[in-house]
């Protein structure tokens, strides 16, 4: 995996926080600012995340040849690489992007907005979708329309399973491998031949580093590092290790010092027994990673704590350092348009390196290098395809469209996963493609026409209003809104601006969405039946905690298996205290740190039984009232509303539900006053007065309400 690679490079045996000490104090008081620049400048044994940054989207080593398509030394060039210019008179010139300096995700790939005006909410959860031109129209929209601002990201994974499912969902292209690797290698192999022998010597130098660092190490284990501050310490500010000295001009935190104490303090954690000091305990060693990690990683105590509390010590740090690095730059083969190979050989012939995205994919492309811009070259314009993360994947697999369905992507802007179904359904069926955020639904649209998608419907409803608006779907992707505590690297904003009342507001909204899903699902649907919902948040708030509240409310549902294979880890099935439904574990969680991808979560769900009176069934029934709100028209049926009241109460009775039983909708006064109790709680425990946290939240909510339906989250959200 390329984290493994990745973290590798990054990791060894650290000296330790005493030898660095020792060593500081050795030093001039007269050195230089040690701040940032001093940690690149750290052995190499312990080199910084951060100032390896730009290297994640590089060739990776050791790949076999086969996997690797490239423009090599056979000397393909890049005769087409400069038309870009002359399309439509709006891209900007070529830029070359040497190698060390890797396509920068923030100029190249979707952008996805985060909607300040609209509501926190539509930080996105799959960064997917809108490429550079389409931010670049983005940005005009923005600044006629509402102001916003969000990034689409790409990333990758390999795994080297196939599943059946996988093969249902996503070896139906036409494509046949073994011809791409064959006629691609052969175009590539001699310049591949020679990279990759490098890549191999400087593979075996590390590993073998690598094993002597380990040898010191377990050496090192054997002494009782001092990780925590000394009564002295404490009282003496100018004496914290972890600040430079005040001759230095800056107060700049010791990075290398800092860092070195969090790798202890991770041992001792691991080992306690052996390696704790004595007489102290284990929360003050948790309290000085809480420290060291949020001026370290530059995280709020409130969001590096959940972290910590999410992951084991260890996975914890690297799970931060993954997210000090880009994930790598993917595309999706648009296969309206295109094949992948096509579209491969393409891109070699204007420089670019490519290589599979993994053998779990036949649509995806990992970029290494470009010396033209990937979301402005012709391909791109002509729709072979968009810059799409790899996990972005994963929801559209899951829900495995088929032709013909009538499906509903609930939260659909940019459209990176809209336009993958699309494509799976070969512009057959009818697609609903919704969102609330009105700019948004532009890029989205944008996206739709480029793509070549004609099977798809655009709409701009707050989510929530449905199935009222429509029902009696085959299936529905709920891609929700979240926190983006999976894509830090991409916004790292959120390691400081997300609040408890973030994580409370969202998973109400999340809530809310979720069961009007679920109730816009026609259950007696032939081929589907199914919800899938997805986040790009790892917070178990968003995720498992949702998906449990959809169970309680909803008895008509069943966890599934997402066809994901073994790709991903089960979701949690009990966490700090509570349990969830056992099925969770078939609910996958994907990291950074574990493989190089966003952080993401899927949920699939079969509906086994028709929607409540009150939250579904009715409304399913009304499902032909396509609101005029609709922005294209199709020739597709919209009545599919397929219930047969008797029969639906005969599957509630076998359920053992009450037909009369009102089971639907959420209890917004319920919600409500769980919401403030927790927030009463939040409060006390950082000793601030309720009445002034309402008080200020109130000013925020007058500040921001908006007109649109929205307004109460995102007045909630703002604060
Ligand atoms: C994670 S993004 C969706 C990304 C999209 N699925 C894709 O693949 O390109 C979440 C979206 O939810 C939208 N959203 C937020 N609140 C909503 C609501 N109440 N109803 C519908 N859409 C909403 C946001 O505008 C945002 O576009």
């Amino acid at each position: 995996m390329g984290a493994g690679r990745r973290m590798k490079r990054k990791q060894g045996a650290p000296p330790s926080y005493e030898d660095l000490q020792r060593a500081k104090q050795q030093k001039t008081n007269g050195k230089q600012n040690q701040g940032r620049g001093q940690k690149r400048s750290a052995p190499s044994d312990f080199s910084d995340s951060r100032s390896n940054k730009r290297q994640s989207n590089g060739s990776r080593p050791g790949r076999p040849m086969r996997d690797v398509y490239m423009s090599g030394a056979l000397g393909v060039k890049t005769t087409e690489g400069k038309p870009a210019k002359a399309v439509n008179g709006r891209i900007a010139k070529p830029k070359i992007i040497p190698k060390e300096e890797p396509v920068r995700q923030e100029d190249e790939e979707d952008i996805d907005i985060e909607d300040e005006e609209d509501d926190l909410t539509s930080k996105g959860s799959s960064e997917d979708g809108v490429d550079l031109l389409q931010s670049e129209e983005v940005l005009q929209v923005d600044e006629d329309d509402s102001p916003e601002e969000d990034e689409f990201g790409s990333s990758v994974f390999d795994s080297e399973e196939d599943t059946p499912a996988q093969k249902e969902t996503m070896f139906s292209d036409d494509e046949n491998d073994s011809d791409a690797e064959e006629i691609l290698t052969a175009a590539n192999i001699a310049g591949l031949s020679a990279k990759l022998d490098a890549q191999q010597e400087a593979d075996a130098a590390a590993s073998k580093q690598e094993l002597q660092d380990s040898a010191i190490q377990t050496n090192l284990t054997t002494d009782i590092p001092r990780v925590l501050p000394s009564a002295e310490e404490v009282a003496s500010d100018d004496e914290d290790p972890t600040v430079a000295p005040k001759s230095a001009l800056t107060l700049a935190p010791d990075l290398q010092l800092l860092r070195t104490r969090i790798s202890d303090t991770i041992r001792v954690l691991e080992d306690f027994a052996k390696l704790a000091e004595p007489d102290r305990n284990r929360s003050e060693y948790r309290s000085q990673l809480l420290k060291d990690v949020c001026a370290y990683y530059t995280y709020s105590p409130y969001l590096a704590e959940k972290f910590l509390n999410l992951f084991p010590p260890r996975e914890a740090f690297a799970f931060f350092e993954a997210n000090e690095s880009p994930r790598p730059l993917v595309i999706r083969t648009n296969t309206l348009k295109t094949h992948r190979r096509e579209l491969a050989q393409s891109l070699i012939q204007r420089g670019a390196t490519v290589e599979p995205v993994g053998k779990w994919s036949k649509v995806g492309l990992q970029i290494f290098e470009s010396p033209v811009p990937i979301g402005a070259t012709p391909e791109y314009l002509a729709g072979h395809y968009i810059l799409q993360a790899a996990t972005s994947f994963l929801p559209v697999m899951a829900l495995s469209p088929q032709e013909h369905e009538r499906i509903l992507d609930m939260a659909s802007a940019p459209g990176g996963k809209v336009t993958h179904i699309a494509a799976l359904m070969k512009n057959t069926g009818t697609i609903f493609a919704n969102d609330s955020n009105k700019a948004r639904s532009k890029a989205l649209i944008g996206n739709i026409h480029r793509l070549g998608a004609k099977n798809i419907i655009v709409c701009n409803y707050d989510a929530r209003q449905f199935p009222k608006v429509m029902g009696g779907f085959d299936r529905v992707l709920l891609d929700a809104p979240c926190s983006g505590t999976g894509v830090i690297s991409k916004d790292p904003s959120v390691k400081t601006n997300k609040t408890p009342r973030d994580f409370l507001a969202l998973p109400h909204l999340q809530k809310q969405l979720l069961l009007c899903a679920i109730d816009s699902v026609d259950h007696a649907s032939s081929t589907g039946g199914t919800i899938v919902y997805s986040t790009c948040s790892v917070t178990v708030e968003e995720n498992e905690e949702v998906v449990q509240y959809a169970l309680t409310k909803r008895p008509n549902i069943r966890i599934a298996d997402t066809g994901l294979g073994s790709f991903g880890i089960s979701a949690f099935t009990a966490y700090m205290g509570k349990t969830f439904d056992p099925d969770m574990k078939l609910c996958k969680r994907y990291y950074p740190h574990t493989y190089n991808v966003d952080g993401f979560f899927v949920c699939k769900l079969q509906k086994i039984g028709p929607s409540p009176r009150a939250g579904g069934a009715k409304q399913q029934q009304n499902g032909e009232q396509v609101s005029s709100k609709t922005t294209a028209t199709t020739t597709q049926d919209t009545s599919v509303a397929r219930n047969n009241k008797d029969q639906d109460t005969e599957i509630l009775k076998d359920m053992l539900i009450d037909p009369e039983d009102d089971f639907g909708g959420w209890n917004e006064e319920e919600d409500r006053a769980l919401i403030e109790k927790a927030e009463k709680r939040a409060a006390r425990r950082r000793g601030l007065d309720i009445r002034g946290v309402r008080k200020q939240a109130e000013a925020s909510t007058a500040l921001t309400n908006g007109t649109d339906g929205t307004g109460k989250v995102k007045a909630l959200c703002k604060i």
